[in-house]
């Protein structure tokens, strides 16, 4: 069986984190990042507000990670042992499908690129409060350093813009407040998806 989790959301609500909290304990998991699709700098659009427009869906390359997923998709095994990730035993007895196998895609914009919505088994999406999202934005390093007045100038208006979009889709979307520990966010995803995947075997 395969199952593709998403763990969407605002910028620092804590995908990353999460995401290699559970890449150590569920099975058989791959990750894809959102962020490793960003075009290069002198590919990003610069806006009538002179903003580098990173946070619209054409500064990345979703093509790109749309075929890593599909390649995923195509050959889970393949794309475990190619990324280093080790896999349970098969026990003898077993069929291809009776074999889970995970992926999980974690990034900003995941719910907002229609070719990828059906993709995905369940839907995670952590939100935080405007002000805990620009602090810990004000000490996060990119790989283009922030220019002063981009969180409230780009990054908020457009986490507001794609936020309603995604909403108006009708996605089937489970809520996380990033506000919790990062221990218990963990373990209601955790507990979750253990029991998605019981329901399903
Ligand atoms: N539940 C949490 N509570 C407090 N701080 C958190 C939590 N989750 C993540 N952080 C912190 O917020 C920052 C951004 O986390 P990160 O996982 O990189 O976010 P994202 O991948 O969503 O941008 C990091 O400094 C991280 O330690
Ligand atoms: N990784 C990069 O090359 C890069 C460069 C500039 C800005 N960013 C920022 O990355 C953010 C998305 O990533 P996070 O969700 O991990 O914060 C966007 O808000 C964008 O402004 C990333």
């Amino acid at each position: 069986m395969k199952y593709i989790i998403g763990i969407g959301g605002v910028t620092n609500g804590g995908k990353t984190t999460l995401t290699n909290k559970l890449i150590k304990t569920l099975p058989n998991c791959c990750v894809v990042h959102q962020d490793d699709f960003f075009k290069k700098p002198d590919h990003i659009q610069v806006g009538e507000d002179g903003f580098k427009q990173w946070d619209v869906i054409t500064a990345l390359d979703m093509e790109a990670m749309t075929n890593t997923i599909k390649g995923w998709m195509e050959n889970p095994v393949k794309f475990a042992r190619s990324h280093g990730v080790a896999l349970s035993p098969v026990p003898a007895v077993a069929s291809s499908e009776e074999q889970v196998h995970i992926l999980i895609v974690e990034g900003f914009l995941l719910y907002n690129y229609a070719p990828l919505l059906e993709a995905f088994d369940k839907c995670y999406y952590i939100s935080i409060p405007y002000e805990d999202c620009k602090r810990r934005r004000s000490t996060r390093q990119y790989t283009v350093p922030d220019p002063p007045g981009l969180f409230d100038g780009h990054v908020w208006p457009m986490y507001q813009k794609h936020r309603r979009q995604m909403e108006d889709s009708g996605l089937n979307i489970e809520y996380l407040d990033g506000v919790k520990s990062k221990e218990d966010l963990y373990n209601q995803v955790y507990q979750d998806i253990q029991n998605n995947l019981l329901n399903r075997l």
